[in-house]
């Protein structure tokens, strides 16, 4: 038996630790899971497109976005917004279905006081030596951004005890597994949940 409302993760974690690798391929095997694609200022990377990587827009865009209150959260990151749409998340949780969030510390921090029942996942870095060296060689930030999304990362490592699991991303596949087997794990909580008030309430609930 499932849950009338669907299940809201938030992978978070260091810039280059692999979150948005990771995301990919466990959204290449497991249908079931929803992307809540991000609203950002920052320009489009090469290859990124607008609806599917993210929504890009202007600051002054964005600004509106928050003035209406149209995002559950959002943050100054590196000298661009990023922000996660409202509207989206909670009609496809209300729709019964699970949506994921790939955002950074300071936005996940701010999702667990509106939706407290939220699973947080932090993605940590077999070593700070390996982050480094994706960040590097992802090859898509000037030196300047990179230091300043190190000096970032330093800051969000700090935060991972607020998180309720946390991941390390060493090899892709592992990584993936991990996070599915969280998922399993929380629908198998909530079934307990559901199970117990059963239970109690006796033929009520049939
Ligand atoms: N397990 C892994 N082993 C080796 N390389 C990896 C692994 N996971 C990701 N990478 C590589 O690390 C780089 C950073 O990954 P990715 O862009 O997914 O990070 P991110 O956390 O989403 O970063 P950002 O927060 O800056 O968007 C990429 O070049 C990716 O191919
Ligand atoms: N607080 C939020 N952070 C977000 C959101 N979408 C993405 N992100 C995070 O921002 C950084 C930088 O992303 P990049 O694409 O420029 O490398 C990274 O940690 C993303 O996970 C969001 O909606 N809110």
């Amino acid at each position: 038996m499932k849950d009338e409302q669907g299940i809201l993760f938030i992978l978070s974690g260091p810039s280059g630790v692999g979150k948005g690798t990771v995301r990919k391929q466990l959204f290449e095997e497991d249908s079931e899971l929803q992307y809540s694609i991000s609203v950002t200022t920052r320009n489009p990377r090469e290859g990124e497109q607008d609806g599917v990587d993210y929504f890009f827009k202007s600051r002054d865009q964005f600004e509106d976005m928050i003035e209406q209150n149209e995002l559950i959260e959002y943050a100054e990151y590196v000298g661009n917004y990023y922000g996660t749409p409202k509207k989206y998340v909670e009609d496809t949780l209300k729709a019964g279905k699970d949506v994921f969030l790939e955002i950074e510390v300071q936005g996940a921090l701010k999702v667990r006081d509106t939706f407290p029942h939220g699973v947080f996942i932090f993605l940590f870095p077999p070593s700070l030596d390996e982050l480094k060296n994706r960040i590097i060689n992802r090859g898509t930030e000037s030196e300047e951004l990179i230091r300043n999304r190190l000096l970032e990362a330093k800051k969000e490592i700090e935060m991972m005890d607020a998180y309720d699991y946390v991941v390390v991303n060493d090899e892709i596949d592992n990584a993936v597994r991990r996070i599915q087997s969280i998922v399993v794990s929380e629908h198998c909580k909530r079934e307990r949940v559901y199970q117990q008030y059963k239970k109690a309430l006796g033929s009520e609930l049939l």
